[in-house]
């Protein structure tokens, strides 16, 4: 051999091409990787070290092999270096490096535990390749072995999503899924294939198979809700101004008081500003900004926090002194208790002689407002919004609270807020007044609003100003939306315009599908309601049979029936089975479909579920009859969920002639009832699924066993019980609609 690459060289060798690197650097030859060229005298150090053994190369002890033993060498030295990669057609290293985190892995503690012990008596010597030095070692002395079927290495670690089924786990672990039960059996959980691990139950068994699990939460892309909670680095943040909603009862002075806000503090230093109204404008109190949204009474407020929207910093709660607490007084504090938003009290009119401010403060205390002066930790203002009285306190009020609440943002991040007014105007299209809740936004921004996306076109500030970037706390006006957005809608500024198209597009087309799914799909369950509410007039129904005649014969039934407020339409008849037309068609006007010995196929199946259709499927037609008038009625009979009650494992069994097989069993979960069904699960795999037969305490019949106790139990046609099955018990329980 003249010339050898270094994985051919580590193949020959059957080591890893890192060990003939890492044993080639200790005799100071520097390759590359594992392309690299070995000639002439490499060629000869490595092989006197392989042959040798290990004496050339100390530090490759573990790993290097004689060649002529290597076979049985190999994975031990590898289970010892726990660092060694697994990358060696069928040499076990997972599994011996496993050995050490958990004793019932490795053969070495075969005898240690109970599980493992049956586990590997069951699946007999297979399993050697996978197992620890003993078993090998009897491997080796076994002169016929039945081909090792291999089982996959363990992964190093897992993620999943909220929770994973018992076979799912199993998939993922590359093991049976009964073996998985088993071990969770042993855990002391009782589980069938199908049945869903929770974070903790998929924590409990990695941990045992030592491998490290990972929850991945889901982000869905198109929810911008996800991108107001993302985490900030606390650096970025900076004081950001406070965004102030003032509320209070019809006439106690809200837009009076906004409009004398803005008068006295916008004008300043902005001389030949013209005042627009945008919907929310920003004053200057010493240096520092305070947003207000200048949409007066409770409706802004209130529609965006029903759409989950979170605008509002602080709350002017505006109460009239001669007046007092009046019924929409209450229900603005109550949202704002609601919104977890501080108040401050200015109390308004205080420039007229009937002013009684010391009522105002009694009467909020009754609401749990209690003024500073009482001991209490609510700020009252008085001012009179009229001659301006008081407005520069109210203005040093709310830099003090936002002082104390501490509102910060990161104005270096993109921007994200709250639609605050969007119109359609005639010659600039869709208009939109948006609060930068956080990072700054600049015009050309692609961005996603609410449904609609585009790029800013153009931003003015509340002064009516041309503005090209916009910070936190700021209200703007932008142009270049697709569509108009609502008041209350959340906008997200994305890195390029494709990716804000594609969410736009996606939000727009989510919405459109939960609308349509919303309002018009009509199914047996929601008729009552829909005629109740005088929504339905014609119940629309497509009849799909097996012959001509029955066909005929449902639709001449349903034309009969006659309750009233409600008629019946036959908007389609036909013989076959129910086909994706038949529930276009009742998608599109919206019916239900009934198949009269037919079934859907399996596009039907698929585009009814999506379509939301209510397919109805009958072999009789006066149930036809009866389940469309009992629907008409409110009637409609309930409907029914398994539930699992119990569970017994088989203990011991008994052949009795005429009877069959008496599985003597004890309940170890819930309990067993006469009138249950149950499943009989061998290795977790449900091998028979019936009713009881005889359920019997000793020599008596019981109605029911409860956990801890044992029994014996006879399935009706089912002989074929082991030892070690278990039974699951399960009832029919009305669910309600
Ligand atoms: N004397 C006096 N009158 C005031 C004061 N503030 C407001 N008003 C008057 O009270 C009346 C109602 O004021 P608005 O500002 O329209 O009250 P509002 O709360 O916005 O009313 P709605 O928009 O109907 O809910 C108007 O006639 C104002 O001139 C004040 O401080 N002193």
């Amino acid at each position: 051999m003249s010339k050898i690459r270094v994985y051919e060289y580590a193949k020959k060798q059957n080591v890893t091409s890192k060990e003939v690197i890492d044993l080639l650097k200790t005799m100071n030859i520097e390759v590359k990787n594992h392309m690299a060229t070995l000639e002439g005298e490499a060629i000869t150090k490595l092989d006197a070290s392989y042959n040798k053994g290990n004496s050339t190369a100390p530090k490759q002890e573990t790993k290097s092999v004689k060649p002529e033993n290597k076979s049985q060498n190999r994975p031990q030295n590898s289970g010892q270096n726990q660092g060694a990669k697994a990358a060696q057609g069928s040499t076990p290293n997972r599994g011996s490096q496993n050995q050490g985190a958990q004793g019932n892995r490795g053969g070495q503690n075969q005898g240690g535990q109970g599980s493992r012990g049956r586990n590997s008596n069951q699946r007999g010597i297979n399993q050697g390749g996978n197992r620890g030095g003993k078993n090998r070692n009897q491997k080796s002395k076994t002169p016929f072995q039945p081909a090792p079927v291999k089982q996959k290495e363990l992964p190093e670690k897992i993620t999943f999503v909220e929770s994973l089924t018992v076979a799912e786990l199993a998939k993922k672990l590359h093991r049976e899924p009964s073996e998985l039960v088993k071990k969770l059996f042993m855990l002391g959980t009782m589980a069938t294939v199908n049945q869903e691990l929770d974070k903790d139950g998929i924590e409990l068994i990695c941990a045992d198979y030592g491998v490290e699990v990972e929850e991945e939460i889901l982000i869905d892309s198109t929810d911008l809700e996800t991108y107001f909670d993302e985490e900030q680095n606390e650096a970025d943040q900076i004081e950001r101004p406070s965004v102030v909603t003032i509320m209070g009862h019809v006439d106690h002075g809200k837009t009076t008081l906004l409009d004398s806000i803005r008068k006295t503090k916008v004008t300043e230093g902005e001389a030949g500003g013209i005042t627009q109204h945008i919907g929310a404008y920003q004053v200057e109190v010493n240096d520092k900004k305070i947003t207000f949204l200048d949409t007066p009474g409770h409706a802004a407020f209130t529609t965006m926090r029903a759409r989950g929207a979170k605008v509002t910093d602080i709350t002017i709660l505006v109460v009239a002194a001669d007046d007092g607490v009046m019924p929409q007084t209450v229900e603005a504090i109550n949202h704002a208790k609601a919104a977890e938003v501080p108040i401050i009290i200015a109390v308004n009119k205080m420039d007229k002689p009937s002013a009684n401010p010391d009522r105002v403060m009694q009467e909020l205390t009754e609401h749990g407002l209690v003024p500073e002066a009482w001991g209490g930790d609510t700020i009252f203002v008085p001012v009179s919004a009229l001659n301006g009285e008081g407005i520069d306190n109210l203005l040093e009020m709310i830099l003090l609270v936002g002082e104390v609440e501490e509102y910060k943002a990161n104005p270096k991040r993109r921007a994200l807020g709250t639609v605050i007014e969007a119109e359609l105007d005639k010659g600039r299209g869709s208009v939109a007044t948006l609060l930068v809740q956080d990072g700054t936004l600049n015009v050309g921004d692609p961005i996603v609003v609410g449904y609609t996306f585009g790029r800013v076109r153009a931003m003015v500030n509340d002064l009516g100003r041309r503005v090209k970037s916009a910070g936190p706390s700021t209200p703007v006006e932008i142009t270049g939306l697709n569509d108009v957005p609502q008041a209350g809608d959340r906008f997200v500024v994305f890195e390029d315009e494709k990716t804000a198209r594609s969410i736009g597009e996606t939000r727009a087309q989510q919405a459109l599908q939960a609308q349509r799914g919303e309002k018009t799909r009509v199914s047996l369950d929601n008729l009552f309601e829909q005629m109740k509410q005088g929504e339905m007039k014609d119940l629309n129904v497509i009849v799909k049979g097996d012959v001509q005649g029955s066909v005929e014969a449902v639709a001449a039934s349903l034309l009969k029936i006659s309750v009233e407020g409600v008629n019946i339409k036959i908007i389609h008849t036909a013989v076959g089975a129910i086909t994706e037309s038949d529930v276009t068609l009742a998608a599109a006007s919206n019916a239900i479909v009934i198949g009269f010995n037919v079934r859907p196929d399996a596009n039907a199946k698929r585009a009814a579920d999506a379509e939301q259709v209510d397919v109805r499927l009958h072999r009789i037609i006066y149930k036809v009859i009866e389940e469309i008038e009992s629907a008409m009625e409110g009637l409609l009979d309930p409907e029914f969920e398994e539930k699992v009650i119990g569970q017994a494992e088989v203990r011991q069994t008994f052949k009795v002639s005429k009877v069959g097989t008496i599985a003597g069993s004890y309940v170890i979960e819930g309990k067993i009832t006469r009138d249950s069904g149950v499943r009989l699960l061998r290795d977790g795999v449900v091998v028979f699924e019936g009713d009881l037969d005889t359920l019997k305490r000793f020599k008596d019949d019981a109605k029911e066993v409860a956990k801890g106790y044992e029994c014996g139990i006879t399935v009706k046609g089912f002989n074929d019980v082991k030892e070690g099955d278990i039974f699951e018990a399960f009832i029919m329980q009305e669910i309600k609609r």
